[in-house]
């Protein structure tokens, strides 16, 4: 089957990440730091972020990190995304950390942890990833 969808897109190319509206303020294969100021577009018809947009933040925390840590060796994706949603948001400013839970040789385990600007958990969750070999 032909698709005029592209395979890959360039490097800097995220739509999620545009959508969203995020900015990564550390990415190291240890520790992922993201920053959040939560843009009206993301809230549900009660004026509380939608839980689909902390499944994606998680979702980019982690997979940022594993692909930090499996590096030249290939490409990471997502199998498996477990987020739990805690305390309503509105407004403001969240701060989302991943860091790993473990990293083998065929797949690794991140917890992430999404918190507001008083250091309540207002989410957390777990993303799976598959490590892919380059050849
Ligand atoms: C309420 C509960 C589910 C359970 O709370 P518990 O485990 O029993 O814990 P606890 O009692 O300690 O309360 C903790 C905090 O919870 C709040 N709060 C508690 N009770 C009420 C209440 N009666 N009314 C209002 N708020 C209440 C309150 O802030 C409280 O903090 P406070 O004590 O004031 O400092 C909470 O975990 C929660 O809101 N999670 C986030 C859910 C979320 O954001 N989901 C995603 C969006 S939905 C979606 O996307 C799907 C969709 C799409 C489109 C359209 C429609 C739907």
């Amino acid at each position: 089957m032909t698709s005029d969808v592209p395979q890959a897109l360039p490097e800097h190319v995220d739509g999620v990440q545009d959508f969203l509206g995020f900015t990564f303020v550390e990415s190291t294969p240890d520790r992922v730091e993201v920053v959040w100021d939560v843009p009206d577009r993301v809230r549900q018809k009660q004026g509380i972020v939608h839980g689909g947009a902390y499944c994606a933040l998680v979702e980019a925390a982690a997979s940022r990190g594993a692909a930090r840590w499996w590096g030249d060796r290939g490409k990471v994706v997502g199998v498996s995304n477990s987020t739990d949603f805690l305390r309503p948001v509105r407004t403001g400013r969240l701060s989302v950390v991943a860091t790993p839970v473990a990293r083998g040789r065929t797949q690794q385990l991140w917890e992430v942890a999404i918190t507001d600007s008083e250091s309540r958990l207002v989410a957390t969750g777990r993303v799976r990833l598959q490590n892919l070999r380059a050849d």
